[in-house]
């Protein structure tokens, strides 16, 4: 499988299955400003909570082809095998198939996220178990200090981007940003963006 990120705001992104897993790849989807039309004879409390919120939209029924024949992605997490075979089969573009990612085209990756820094592992399906635990110890690695460290290196990489320099010029000073000093202290960043003005 090919990794990639992909922007859903403005997409449309149907749930099919509206039970306890479903409510847990619902509100990691919230997580990106998505908003989720979830198809399903019965839901979750949770589920009915984000619906009162207004963060999801409910459609009590068993789901059809019409339902998300024009999903950008659908996450199909029923407790019927073949439903779910058969929405994974008849969708048209992105699909993830909760209990069998053979018969999707995607799969949803454990993800430690500190601002703009994203880390997803993917086990292919081996193990989402594993997968959790390897996102769980990089979390003490990249702790929350990255956060505003990915904010200073943006900022310095629009400033780079925005002065007409040398290629060379260009690469060392990128280079030279994710040296741990800028990471560790907020008196060398603004130094280092002092600096960068007089470029
Ligand atoms: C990473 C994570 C992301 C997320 O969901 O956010 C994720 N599953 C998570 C947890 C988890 N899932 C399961 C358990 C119980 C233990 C176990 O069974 O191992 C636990 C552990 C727990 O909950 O602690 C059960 C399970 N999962 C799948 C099946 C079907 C099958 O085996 O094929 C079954 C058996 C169902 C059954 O038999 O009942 C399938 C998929 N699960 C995936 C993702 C995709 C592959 C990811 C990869 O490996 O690359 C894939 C293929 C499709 C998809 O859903 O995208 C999230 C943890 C991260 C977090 O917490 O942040
Ligand atoms: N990918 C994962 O991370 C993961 C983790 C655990 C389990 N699973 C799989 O997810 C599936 C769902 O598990 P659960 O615990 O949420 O089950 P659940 O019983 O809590 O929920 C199932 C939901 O499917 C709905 N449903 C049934 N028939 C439907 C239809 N025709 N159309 C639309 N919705 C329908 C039900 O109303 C219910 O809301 C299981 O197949 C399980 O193997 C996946």
């Amino acid at each position: 499988m090919f990794p990639i990120m992909v922007e859903l705001q403005n997409k449309k992104v149907v749930v099919v299955g509206g039970g306890r897993v479903a409510y847990h790849k619902i509100k990691n989807l919230l997580r990106f400003n998505v908003h989720v039309h979830v198809v399903s004879p019965e839901f979750h409390n949770g589920i009915l909570e984000l619906a009162n919120q207004k963060k999801v939209t409910l459609y009590q029924k068993e789901v059809e082809y019409e339902d998300y024949q024009d999903a950008f992605l659908v996450i199909t997490v029923t407790d019927s095998r073949s439903v779910n075979e058969k929405v994974a089969k008849t969708a048209n573009h992105l699909v993830v198939n909760a209990e069998n990612p053979e018969l999707g085209n995607s799969i949803v990756p454990a993800t430690l996220m500190r601002g703009k820094l994203m880390i997803s592992i993917s086990t292919g399906g081996a193990s989402p178990t594993l997968a959790k635990q390897l996102r769980n110890q990089l979390a003490d690695q990249f702790d929350d200090s990255y956060e505003s460290y990915l904010d200073f290196l943006y900022e310095v990489r629009s400033l780079v981007k925005s002065k007409s320099l040398h290629a060379d010029t260009r690469k060392r000073l990128l280079q030279e940003v994710v040296q741990p000093i800028y990471l560790e202290s907020f008196e060398e960043r603004e130094t280092f963006l002092r600096k960068l003005e007089d470029y």
